[in-house]
């Protein structure tokens, strides 16, 4: 199967001394895959992603969505390939990524509308249909950000980005401005969306502890460089770079607790598509 994402030998170095910030990175996420991107602060998991976005230009090396290729994207091009909403990014802090002055519903239509083309009833049917998909109560369509609690905030940032249907989503840290009980359900609902919708699922994190439930498979980036990568189970259970090791010794929860049983993990996923009766987009 052809990778949704297909980063390739890719090397970045940004800053006016072209200082290397990515050295040769590997990575690929397949449709409906979500792929654990780990590293320490300052490890180049967000340039990394800006380089998916086209954001920050590769010294060398390729960047590839479906199959093409978006590296060499300039002007008219990149411009359209953003516009397609094919890769869409949630943020750590929702907060911050929402327009505080914009009403969920205005938030939730964002992309569309720049894309262009759909009539007042159609926006109205997609926001109605990503707010129940992600379990946000229609009754907040009218509010701002400034209204809603920190988890329904980023349920509302997760709606914006699947609005437009992407094919992979690059999650920065989605839950660590959250409490546990809340960080569980949104990551529940980056599974099911991956399930259900065939979503490729990038997901950004420095704590190895969050990525254990939800993770298919593990990178693990260190200065720049991917050290390791493996399934959830082998990253989690048999590290064999020291600085994963280094990782998995230092979460508590894998450290003091029982390892976490593939088993489990595979009923969790299993409850989640069971329990995944949500609409589809419709209209849109
Ligand atoms: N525009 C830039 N110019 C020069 N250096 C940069 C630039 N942006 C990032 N860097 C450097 O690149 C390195 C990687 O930064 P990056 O933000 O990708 O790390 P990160 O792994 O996402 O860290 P964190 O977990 O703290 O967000 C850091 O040393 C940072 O200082």
């Amino acid at each position: 199967m052809t990778a949704l994402l297909d980063v390739s030998g890719l090397h970045v170095a940004l800053g006016r001394k072209r200082t290397g910030i990515l050295h040769g990175v590997d990575l690929t996420v397949a449709p409906g895959e979500i792929v654990g991107l780990i590293g320490e602060t300052g490890s180049g998991k967000t340039t990394l992603a800006r380089a998916v976005l086209g954001l920050v230009q590769a010294r060398s090396g390729t960047v590839a969505i479906d199959g093409r290729e978006t590296g060499g994207l300039r002007g008219g091009a990149l411009r359209a390939f953003r516009r397609s909403g094919a890769v869409q990014y949630v943020f750590q802090d929702p907060l911050r990524s929402l327009d505080p002055e914009r009403t969920v519903f205005d938030t939730l239509i964002e992309g569309l509308v720049v894309r262009g083309g759909y009539g007042r009833a159609e926006l109205q049917d997609a926001a109605r249909n990503v707010a129940q998909l992600v379990s946000l109560p229609l009754d907040l369509l009218p509010k701002h950000p400034g209204e809603l609690s920190g988890g329904q905030r980023q349920r509302v940032a997760i709606a914006r980005a699947i609005a437009v249907e992407p094919r992979l989503l690059i999650c920065d840290e989605p839950v660590s401005a959250l409490d546990a009980s809340t960080r569980i359900t949104i990551l529940e609902l980056l599974l099911r969306l991956c399930d259900t919708r065939d979503i490729g699922v990038l997901l950004i994190t420095h704590d190895l502890g969050s990525l254990g439930g939800v993770a298919d498979r593990i990178v693990v980036l260190y200065q720049g460089q991917v050290v390791e990568t493996g399934t959830t189970e082998e990253i989690l259970l048999a590290p064999r770079h020291p600085y994963t090791r280094l990782l998995v010794t230092s979460v508590p929860s894998i450290r003091d607790e029982r390892p976490p049983d593939p088993e489990l993990r595979r009923a969790l996923r299993d409850e989640v598509r069971a329990q995944s009766s949500s609409p589809q987009i419709t209209g849109v």
